[in-house]
């Protein structure tokens, strides 16, 4: 994808923001449960999930760590780097029912697609979605279009900003 150049394909999010829509998610996530553990996709997934785990109580926490994007933005070759423990996808029938797979976002759906294949009985959340792979999520909590880029907390920092009127500044 390349780079965004109005600013309504920029969707930065700040910490604040970021908690309020974790927190929005454990909400509409917490009527779907009880779940017995969080499998958290790496490294995206690692904030929101601990914002729904301390919010749903859920002490047992797995990771999966897979790498997509090699180069920034351009998604390259999928690669696992750690799979989900075997008593997590053995839990209640081998499938994942009664497990909550977490991660910040949901784009192209192909990180989310591989879990699925592992988990198919899991329920999904992303605190953000876009379409081409919101099919693949159970729940989300904001849509963005397929060209917006968003913008993590983790992934920013303070800068100066020119005024919006061209000319000298000052
Ligand atoms: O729906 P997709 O097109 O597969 O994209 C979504 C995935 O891409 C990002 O992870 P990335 O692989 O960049 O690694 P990171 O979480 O370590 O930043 C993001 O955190 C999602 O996991
Ligand atoms: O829009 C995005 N922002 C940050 N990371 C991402 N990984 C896939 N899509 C995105
Ligand atoms: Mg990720």
């Amino acid at each position: 994808m390349s780079e965004p150049t109005s600013p309504e394909k920029i969707f930065p999010v700040s910490w604040d923001q970021f908690h309020r829509d974790a927190r929005a998610l454990a909400w509409r996530i917490s009527a779907d449960g009880p779940f017995e553990a969080i499998v958290c996709i790496t490294r995206g997934g690692l904030v929101p999930a601990a914002v729904v785990s301390r919010e749903l109580g859920i002490r047992l926490i797995e990771t999966i760590c897979i790498a997509s994007r090699h180069n920034y933005r351009d998604q390259g070759e999928l690669m696992i780097l750690k799979q989900v423990a075997k008593d997590v996808v053995d839990k209640a029938g081998g499938k994942g029912a009664g497990v909550l797979v977490v991660d910040d976002l949901v784009d192209t759906g192909k990180t989310a697609g591989v879990v699925r294949e592992i988990l198919p009985d899991a329920h999904f959340a992303t605190v953000y979605a876009k379409p081409k792979g919101r099919p693949l999520v159970d729940t989300f909590i904001t849509e963005v279009s397929q060209d917006t880029w968003i913008y993590f907390p983790w992934d920013m920092g303070l800068a100066f900003q020119p005024p919006i009127a061209k000319g000298p500044v000052g």
